[in-house]
């Protein structure tokens, strides 16, 4: 380890000869906030490099200090730098991250030399400045320059030298002394806002997935959730629904994420919920990758049956980070969250099969209340850290309590529908990679009258070997569309002839009835 830092200073220093005193004239800048004049740059250059050669480190450290003052004085540039690392050189510094990645547009529009760093959080890799790079930026008809240095670290503790810091970077904002309330209340405001902005994007994104508290000791750091990369392709431009539909959610997310301060200015936690409704397989969970991807989301799939309680479920959602969407799937088979009324029932059908036996074995574990769930998604927690967006699916919207989705807890409810010619259409895209076809006119009469659900139609497009064209996947969906529009006639037929038979039972129980009456009627006249 040693001989390989001391190498690696070694090389540093030469590099900094060979750059010579350019590069030595920007190592100048160590203090926060401070200036000096550029006309007399030029003399001091020559002195600069002498001097770097003969004093010792901690000489130099004091001269420069006194040094800095004295061009302070007549400075008319300012000079701003941001470290890498802390002080202490532990910690990496988040406004030099947001700046990195601010800069990174930027370098890459005037042409500048860039670094590609891999980074572990980051699902692309990252662009920067190189170093000894300069760059020019123009915020309200002001120009600043950027440049980014690196210095060895002299003050190498044993910390530092585990994670194998030789070098110091940071970054160096110089404008005029006149714009110095603009750049450093707007300006740089501006640039960390749109920095973090950048870097969100770019992170990779987990799909969360919570772990039973019995095991919450066991992971690292205790951690209530474990964790993934999310990966799913799911787009809005993939996602088959209504066109009109589909726009009205994604400016209703647009919305949303934008909207920090007008929640803050009616008073609300910045969340949302939405409640996706519909028969399975019509693109409930594929909606949500949708909107976690055009989000740049997390998710957090919260499995109910596994909480214990409602102060386990507080819990978990105290742990929820921010910019994330927690989601309960079929919300109506999680938990007896239909309250009284569903168990009444229950107890009075008495014919619980199999498949009801085990969920409500399931359920058992879990104690969480419906107040509890209400509590959970509209208490405290949520106005912590940050948006998010809460969402429930179903495929029984009648089975959940009304308290449950009222508006202002589930704010938008979205029906998912059975596939229509719309989003047929873009099934047909996305499998086949066709916008129209002589087939179109017949698929588009039969599933406007049939409910086929997308994942259906899906599966029947798919080409299932490399010999199967269009041609074949539309006839296979032409004729499955066929066969159901048949199955639901002879269920129509069957469904009429009950209903008939049923009709001509209790129009002859009317009449036994009526002959009945007439009779006791008739014996009610006999009598004296
Ligand atoms: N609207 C859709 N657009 C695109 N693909 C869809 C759509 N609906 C379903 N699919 C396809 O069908 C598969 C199943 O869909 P998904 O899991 O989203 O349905 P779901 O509504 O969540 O069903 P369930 O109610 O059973 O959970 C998906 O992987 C996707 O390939
Ligand atoms: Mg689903």
């Amino acid at each position: 380890m040693r001989p390989k830092t001391e190498q690696s200073l070694k090389r540093n220093r030469k590099q900094r000869e060979l750059r010579g005193t350019q590069v030595n004239t920007k190592m100048l800048q160590t203090g926060s906030v401070w200036g000096f004049t550029g006309s007399t740059m030029t003399s001091l250059m020559f002195f600069w490099a002498m001097y770097k050669q003969i004093f010792p480190y901690h000489l130099q450290v004091h001269i420069e200090k006194y040094v800095y003052k004295l061009m302070g004085w007549v400075s008319s540039s300012v000079h701003i730098k941001f470290n890498e690392y802390s002080r202490e050189g532990l910690e990496k510094s988040e406004a030099y991250d947001s700046i990195r990645n601010y800069l990174s547009t930027k370098s890459t529009a005037l042409g500048n030399r860039l670094k590609a760093n891999e980074s572990k959080n980051s699902k692309s890799l990252v662009l920067s400045l190189d170093d000894h790079e300069t760059v020019e930026d123009v915020f309200q008809g002001v120009k600043v320059k950027w440049s980014s240095s690196v210095r060895e670290n002299h003050n190498r503790s044993s910390t530092n030298r585990d994670k194998g810091f030789g070098e110091r970077r940071y970054l160096t904002l110089s404008f005029h002394s006149r714009h110095r309330d603009m750049i450093t209340k707007t300006y740089l405001d501006h640039v960390l806002r749109e920095g973090k902005e950048i870097g969100l994007k770019k992170r990779e994104r987990k799909l969360y997935t919570n772990n039973s508290s019995h095991d919450w000791s066991s992971w690292r750091s205790g951690s209530k959730w474990s964790n993934v990369s999310f990966d799913h392709p799911a787009t809005f431009e993939s996602l088959a629904m209504d066109p009109e539909k589909k726009e009205e959610i994604k400016k209703d997310l647009i919305k949303f994420s934008k909207g920090k301060d007008y929640y803050k200015k009616v008073g609300k936690p910045w969340k949302r919920g939405y409640l996706l409704f519909g028969p399975p397989g019509t693109g409930k969970s594929t909606m949500i990758s949708a909107m976690a991807n055009f989000l740049g989301y997390d998710v957090y799939d919260l499995e109910l049956t596994t909480v214990a309680d409602n102060a386990e479920l507080k819990k978990l959602m105290l742990d929820i980070k921010g910019k994330s969407i927690v989601v309960i799937e079929d919300i109506d088979c999680s938990l007896d969250l239909t309250g009284q009324r569903k168990k009444k029932k229950e107890e009075d059908e008495d014919e619980e099969d199999e498949e009801e036996k085990k969920e409500a074995e399931k359920k058992k574990y879990s104690k969480v209340t419906l107040s509890g769930l209400l509590n959970a998604i509209d208490g405290l927690w949520s106005a912590c850290s940050g948006e998010k967006i809460i969402v429930f699916t179903t495929n029984y919207l009648d089975k959940l309590d009304p308290a449950l989705i009222r508006r202002g807890r589930m704010d938008n409810h979205i029906e998912m529908s059975y596939c229509r010619f719309e989003a047929f259409k873009v099934l047909a895209k996305n499998y086949l990679e066709i916008e129209s076809h002589d087939l179109y006119g017949e698929i588009k009469r039969l599933v406007e009258e049939v409910d086929m659900s997308p994942a259906d139609v899906a599966e029947n497009l798919m080409p299932k070997s490399e010999e199967e064209d269009v041609e074949i996947c539309l006839k296979r969906l032409l004729m499955s569309l066929e066969e159901e529009k048949e199955k639901a006639r002879k269920m129509a037929e069957e469904e009429e002839k009950k209903k008939a038979e049923k009709e001509a039972w209790k129009k002859k129980k009317r009449a036994e009835n009526a002959e009945k009456k007439k009779a006791k009627e008739e014996v009610k006249k006999l009598k004296p």
